[in-house]
């Protein structure tokens, strides 16, 4: 265990959310809180109109063929009536105007692609032995499909479903069927039946980034992997700002909400914040300030206004997060440490960034050679002005630039060791390297600087 996350206490108005994490979850640090500033809530006529433009998305989009299957008996010790049987084929192709009319609490059933018998038969009732994670909207589970496939199935919160709530899911429902994208955590199917909210989606199997940067998951990722899984983020939102004329903001950007392959790529998830710019040519003026406290652009919650580069900023946050390893905000670090970026930047300006790295990361010349390019970009993204910062496209082409020096010095430090195999004794071995790169902190410069001389 190499550092103990601090909690973020944040109150931003009398209606915010406090969220619960499982154990199963990284159950602590900033994710745990989001901010919520409510003074109206976006017109709901904003959802059915841009829902309207994608009706036809719908249609194509969820084309597999459902099966009525029984429905499992308890679960979480509740008995649920076989209510999904009352929609028919027919209803799959209705527009998002019934859906949004019979998708009211206690109103009828929906469903899109999988029946509800099918999802509680795949997770077993949605065991909680099948939970793989709780976030602030819900709880996620894994399910086996009959046919072998697994999916990851998010059960909206039962509790407090309130207008805002609603809208948030069926805001990341339809953003969520708007894409396909190999960086994007895929959105198979949903079901709405009375008080019961169900999204499956794609199964990603190998936990959160947050995990990984916490050495819960795998063995500790290296520059190289950092790098890819930067470069795989960073193609997320550039997808989503330039899908559609209308951008799509992701507004929620973190650690957590990275989803990790079992080769140690990236997918996003979490789309339970995303937002449709009506018209990308007027600055979209937020009435609801979210994301998670840490990663928030501080131009967003002075102004409400929200543009692609709010992403951007948490980009940057999620960059100082992978290169140091560290939570956004570090409750028991003195207080010069406390917020990360500030602390990173501040050791980057003054030509430090070693200093920062994260102490499990290997120490070559290829892994500082890229941190301290890294927190450069990550800089450029956190500039206060929005016009200031990157677009996503360009962050991502640093980074591949980045991840090509990378491969480089690594192809030719390998060609130089090989020439000089008979000088080896001179250096440390790679053994012998781990091991000091593991004991590391953040004030063995000298130890760093041996080693790279
Ligand atoms: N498609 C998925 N495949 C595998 N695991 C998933 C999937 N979706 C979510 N999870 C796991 O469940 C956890 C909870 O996810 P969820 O999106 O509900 O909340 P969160 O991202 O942790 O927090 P927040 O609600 O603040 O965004 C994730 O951190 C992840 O570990």
């Amino acid at each position: 265990m190499r550092r103990t996350p601090s909690p973020f206490p944040v109150v931003l108005s009398s209606s915010n959310q406090t969220k619960k994490k499982s154990e199963t979850n990284h159950g602590h640090g900033v994710g745990a809180i989001k901010h919520q500033h409510r003074k109206t809530l976006p017109a709901l006529n904003f959802i059915i109109v841009a829902a309207k433009k994608v009706t036809g998305v719908f249609r194509v989009f969820f084309t597999r063929k459902r099966k009525d299957n029984p429905v499992p008996e308890g679960g979480d010790g509740e008995v649920r009536k076989p209510s999904y049987s009352t929609e028919t084929r027919s209803s799959r192709s209705r527009s998002w105007d019934s859906y949004s009319s019979s998708s009211s609490v206690g109103g009828q059933v929906m469903a899109i692609n999988f029946t509800i018998g099918e999802i509680y038969k795949a997770t077993e009732n949605l065991s909680p032995a099948n939970k793989i994670g709780e976030g602030g909207f819900g709880t996620v589970y894994k399910g086996k499909l009959k046919d072998g496939s697994v999916v990851a199935v998010k059960r909206a919160r039962k509790t407090k479903i309130d207008r805002s709530t609603l809208l948030e899911f069926k805001n990341e429902i339809l953003t969520l069927s708007k894409i396909e994208h190999l960086n994007l955590v895929r959105l198979l199917g949903y079901i709405e039946d009375r008080d019961e909210r169900l999204m499956v989606m794609e199964y990603v199997g190998n936990g959160n980034l947050r995990e990984h940067l916490d050495g819960k998951r795998g063995n500790g990722l290296e520059i190289a992997e950092l790098l890819d899984i930067a470069i795989d983020v960073a193609h997320a939102p550039t997808y989503l700002h330039t899908y559609t004329d209308n951008p799509i903001i992701h507004r929620d950007i973190k650690a957590s909400n990275i989803l990790v392959t079992e080769k140690l790529r990236a997918k996003v998830a979490d789309f339970g914040f995303a937002r449709l710019a009506v018209d990308p040519s007027v600055t979209h003026i937020s009435t609801q300030v979210k994301g998670t406290a840490g990663y928030l652009d501080p131009e967003y919650l002075r102004t409400y206004q929200l543009t692609e580069k709010s992403d951007v900023y948490s980009f940057g946050v999620l960059l100082i997060e992978m290169m140091t390893g560290r939570y956004p905000i570090e409750q028991k670090k003195p207080p010069k440490e406390r917020v990360t970026i500030r602390w990173a930047i501040q050791k980057l300006k003054a030509g430090d960034a070693i200093f920062v790295m994260d102490p499990r990361m290997k120490r070559s010349p290829a892994s500082t050679m890229a941190v301290e390019k890294v927190l450069k970009l990550a800089h450029h993204c956190l500039a206060p002005s929005r016009q200031s910062r990157p677009a996503m496209k360009n962050c991502a082409e640093v980074l591949w630039g980045i991840r090509k020096d990378v491969r480089e010095i690594a192809l030719s430090s390998s060609a130089a060791a090989a020439s000089t195999s008979h000088h080896s004794a001179n250096y440390p071995n790679r053994n012998a390297m781990e091991k000091r790169h593991t004991s590391f902190g953040i004030d063995d410069g000298e130890n760093y600087k041996f080693i790279s001389a």
